[in-house]
């Protein structure tokens, strides 16, 4: 059996605003193995980008309150900034959704792809050349050395003519190609697990199907391991291992991929599914969940979906909610889930 690459137990990270203190994560837990890719979806509000951006200790202006966060043995949530930065520049890397808050729009792609690879060969210390931003003739072999990588970096996820191109500011490439430069940026440091937020959500169906192809040979051909956050179950479908449901700031579901695509437990992740396109007969409306995400205001009592659940029970609203183990690796949290196998749950109160 594969090590898992990444623990995550009872997560609970916060913000604290003008309305009260948010719980956007609350006791998350799960793992990533050694090659796997792992996605995490759920709708927007559900706590999945805070998930993510904690994973990488990038949670700030929420604040990690309570659990652990276990990354290749070493433990995050009390990692010193020395430490955290020396994970950033190896073992870990994120791709986010929209490229151009994350490029430099007056670097080139190939020096912002040469930033990331100093990074990873040199994570904590930033010498006095690099800081005068003024290469000497000694470390010249050196700076074409990293150009020619950043090239082949290019190469790698798919920009066509990446010589050419390299030298080319974020604003002259298209979307899909500044999610590829993006990418290529987070391969620099050879991450062991790639972080991917919504990295297809901004583009067209055949770039995005591309993007995906591209993670997934990374994955194969050097396993990589991958933790894919996105509202769309499709794209778990085409490239997730196992999946995580989320709602609310809680994990509703775990399993794999495919036992939880076809045989779902739990009713937010049936009603979910319900609202996929291919689950709508032609010409008929998309199904849609009725109601709202909580606003995770002061945290919820019992199980967060209960007020847009059409199974729900005094039990539910006044938690707390037991985890079921239903098969090997798959949790779920619902402790109608007897119910739900037998008789079936469908989103807005249209039981099957
Ligand atoms: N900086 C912040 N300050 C206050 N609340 C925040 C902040 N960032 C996120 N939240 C809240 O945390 C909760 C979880 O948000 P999160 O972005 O993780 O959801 P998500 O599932 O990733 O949604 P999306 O798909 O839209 O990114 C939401 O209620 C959100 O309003």
């Amino acid at each position: 059996m594969s090590q898992p690459i990444l623990e995550v137990d009872d997560l609970h990270t916060r913000f604290s605003t003008h309305e009260g203190t948010v719980h956007a994560v609350n006791g998350v837990s799960f793992t990533i193995d050694q090659g796997e890719i792992v996605g995490i979806v759920g709708e927007s509000g559900s706590g999945k980008s805070v998930t993510a951006l904690s994973l990488m200790r990038l949670e700030n202006p929420g604040r990690i309150v309570d659990g652990s966060i276990r990354f290749q043995g070493t433990e995050l949530t009390t990692a010193s900034s020395r430490e955290i930065r020396r994970l950033r520049g190896g073992g870990m890397s994120m791709v986010f959704q929209d490229p151009m808050t994350t490029l430099n729009p007056v670097f080139t792609v190939r020096d912002q792809i040469i930033e990331s690879l100093k990074v990873h060969e040199k994570p904590n210390s930033q010498s006095l050349l690099d800081f005068l931003n003024a290469p000497l003739f000694s470390n010249r072999s050196e700076q074409k050395r990293k150009g020619k990588r950043a090239v082949e970096l290019m190469e790698q996820v798919g920009i066509p003519h990446p010589a050419e191109r390299a030298d080319a500011y974020p604003h002259e490439f298209s979307g899909g190609m500044r999610q590829r430069a993006m990418l290529a940026i987070a391969l620099a440091s050879e991450p062991d697990l790639l972080i991917a937020d919504e990295p297809t959500t901004a583009l067209d169906v055949t770039i995005q199907a591309q993007i995906l192809r591209e993670l997934k040979s990374l994955n194969e051909t050097h396993g990589m391991s991958i933790l894919m956050v996105t509202h769309d179950l499709g794209v778990v479908s085409e490239v997730c291992d196992r999946v995580i449901v989320m709602y609310g700031g809680e994990v509703m579901e775990t399993g794999t991929t495919d036992e939880v695509l076809s045989d779902p437990k739990h009713p937010y992740t049936k009603a979910l599914l319900d609202c996929m396109p291919q689950n709508t007969k032609r010409k008929e409306p998309l199904n849609v969940i009725e109601g709202q995400v909580p606003d995770m205001v002061g945290g919820t009592t019992g199980c967060p979906f209960a007020d847009r659940c059409s199974h729900t029970t005094n039990a539910c609203t006044n938690g707390p909610i037991a985890e079921h183990d239903v098969g090997s690796d798959r949790v779920v949290k619902c402790d109608e889930i007897e119910f739900v196998s037998d008789a079936g749950v469908a989103s807005g109160g249209d039981a099957e």
